[in-house]
């Protein structure tokens, strides 16, 4: 049976994520893999509702976070533990690391609650659903695509209607950008530091090359995006 693999996509809105996403699927599948694409908040039909509410009604940032880990939790027992279970690759666009950037440094919410609600969310009383008591479910590997808050809000300029989170300041930004780079100093065993401000050929060279690291794709180096 083949052990299933979770990686998480984080960085701040514009850091060009979601250009990578499915060229990330594609290698995996190219390799014989199954690979399950979801995203955070959603990945479920409830979750999917919850992030319509968190992305466009207002709210305060207790409510926003207990949103987000409610979202999680049907999102990992519905999808992302079966799928692990399964033995397939789960590329996950934003997980936790998203909580701790955008409610905890951008919003303010106190980091210890957070950590409390990850433990509850991501720890088990589902273990039917593949969740165990003693261990927090975490992605094996988290890509953080790190660019400069200017320089994200200038791609995002042209690109499209703003949601609640996109229409914040650049200062908000700026702290969520740093509340990245405390997690990835906290885990750097799990981070990979994309550097984002480059070529899409060049930040795909660098998610190639982070992936045959860790041993899961490997000749696959010289793929194109
Ligand atoms: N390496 C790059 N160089 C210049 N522009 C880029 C690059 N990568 C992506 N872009 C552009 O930047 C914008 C944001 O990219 P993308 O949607 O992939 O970011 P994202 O991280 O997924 O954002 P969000 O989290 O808000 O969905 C898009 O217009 C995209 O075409
Ligand atoms: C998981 C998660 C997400 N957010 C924010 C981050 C983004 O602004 C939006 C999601 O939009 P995207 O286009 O899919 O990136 O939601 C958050 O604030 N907290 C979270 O836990």
């Amino acid at each position: 049976m083949t052990t299933g693999l979770f990686i998480s996509f984080e960085g701040i809105d514009g850091a060009g994520k979601s250009s990578h996403i499915d060229g990330l699927a594609r290698a995996f599948r190219d390799h014989g893999r199954v690979v399950t694409l979801t995203r955070e908040p959603g990945g479920t039909p409830l979750a999917e509702k919850l992030r319509a509410l968190m992305l466009h009604d207002a709210m305060d940032p207790l409510t926003e976070a207990l949103i987000a880990f409610a979202a999680r939790r049907d999102h990992l027992l519905q999808v992302i533990e079966p799928a692990l279970a399964r033995g397939e690759v789960v590329i996950c666009d934003r997980f936790t690391d998203a909580t701790f950037a955008y409610q905890g440094a951008g919003r303010g919410f106190d980091l210890q609650k957070l950590a409390v609600l990850e433990r509850m969310v991501q720890t088990g009383t589902a273990p039917e659903a593949g969740l165990l008591p003693d261990l927090l479910r975490e992605p094996d590997m988290t890509l953080w695509f790190d660019l400069p808050a200017e320089v994200a809000a200038e791609r995002l300029a042209t690109a499209r209607v703003p949601d609640r989170f996109e229409a914040q300041p650049g200062e908000f930004f700026a702290r969520v950008a740093r509340g990245y780079a405390d997690r990835a100093q906290a885990a750097p065993q799990r981070f990979v530091r994309i550097e984002a401000h480059a070529s899409r050929d060049a930040v795909w060279r660098q998610i190639m090359l982070a992936v045959a690291h860790k041993g899961w794709l490997a000749g696959m180096e010289e793929s194109q995006p």
